[in-house]
């Protein structure tokens, strides 16, 4: 069976252990299996910062399929060091609000340099997955430059407006600072990477992972062609709500709901997504929500489950309602 989810950093990195395991497939690490999982994966976080390319969400689903994620934090390596940050500081290279681990700078030195040589984004990730065998396809959404800005009202100059990169706004003002805009700057010029659409179009199943559905999924559609391809799709295509009550299940994706008049809500999200069937640009054919809440999406079959992904059962449990639910038989 071919599965295709389309995830951000760390809910759609818990969500994968989850897919992983309902397909019968070790969470961690590569397996032989019938079974082939694709994720695409949002590029619009990424960001240069002391020379070096850094894609949170890439890595994050990379570390944490491959065994090396802190579990703690959700991103970086297990057993970091913070050495070189340090030093950097002592010199007071800026930017000093991100975190650059030891371990992980190894993984943004070998992408910047390849990079460099000329080698796209699709091409580093499938070098570094070698190394760190997801067990899934890891596939930027596209090979070209996206970097989702935020506009903020400037914290330093009261009555103007600044763009602010995604990170800064997310690790340095920790999403405090209400966004008039969230732009994914680049994404309009921008070209599905190599075996995106094929995939889509080849998929039995299509799973919307319960990443942060504004700077996450809704990045990921931004790029041309992918929404069309989904919405043209022989598989079902069913979502999973990030959104529990009325507070993201963790992250910010509130603050950025609300930056484009979204409810923060089960039902907000759903309706935001839309039915494949009844609107002409709508996804949805199904959507998880937490048990217990009524949720209406027209035109979407809406399925309440515990949402919690505490942990890789419980995820699995999930994904296998989430697959079903699309119409394939798990088993
Ligand atoms: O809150 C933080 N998040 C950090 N993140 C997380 C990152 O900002 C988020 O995971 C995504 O961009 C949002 O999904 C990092 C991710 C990386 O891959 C590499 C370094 C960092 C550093 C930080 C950091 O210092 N603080």
């Amino acid at each position: 069976m071919k599965v295709v989810v389309v995830v951000g950093g760390v809910g759609g990195a818990r969500f994968l252990l989850g897919v992983k395991a309902a397909l019968g497939l070790p969470p961690i690490g590569e397996a032989g299996s019938p079974h082939e999982v694709t994720a695409l994966v949002n590029t619009g976080d990424d960001v240069w910062l002391h020379g070096l390319r850094i894609c949170p969400d890439l890595d994050t689903c990379m570390y944490t399929l491959g065994g090396g994620i802190d579990t703690e934090r959700g991103w970086g390596h297990a057993g970091e060091t913070w050495t070189v940050k340090a030093e950097l500081e002592a010199y007071g290279a800026e930017p000093t609000w991100f975190g650059l681990g030891d371990k992980d700078i190894a993984t943004h030195l070998i992408r910047s340099r390849m990079l460099r040589a000329g080698y796209p984004l699709s091409a580093v990730t499938e070098a570094l997955c070698d190394r760190w065998r997801p067990g899934v396809r890891l596939l930027p959404m596209t090979d070209d430059r996206v970097e989702t800005h935020v506009v903020v009202d400037d914290p330093d100059e009261p009555g103007r407006r600044k763009a602010l990169h995604f990170q800064e706004w997310w690790v340095r003002y920790r999403a405090e600072l209400p966004a008039h805009s969230i732009v994914p700057v680049g994404a309009d010029e921008s070209t599905p990477a190599p075996g995106v659409l094929e995939a889509i179009e080849q998929a039995d199943a299509v799973l919307l992972a319960p990443s942060n559905p504004v700077v996450s999924i809704g990045t990921v559609l931004a790029v041309p062609g992918v929404r069309e391809a989904l919405r043209k799709t022989e598989a079902g295509i069913v979502g999973v709500s990030p959104i529990i009550g009325r507070k993201p299940v963790r992250g910010m994706a509130d603050a950025c709901l609300t930056a484009i008049g979204v409810e923060t809500s089960a039902e907000g999200v759903g309706r935001h997504y839309g039915s494949r069937q009844t609107s002409d640009e709508g996804l949805l054919d199904g959507w998880l929500v937490q048990k217990g809440e009524s949720v209406d999406v027209p035109g979407v079959a809406v399925c309440p489950v515990p949402l919690l992904m505490s942990d890789v059962e419980a995820t699995a449990k999930m994904a296998r309602v989430a697959l079903e639910l699309s119409g394939v038989d798990v088993d």
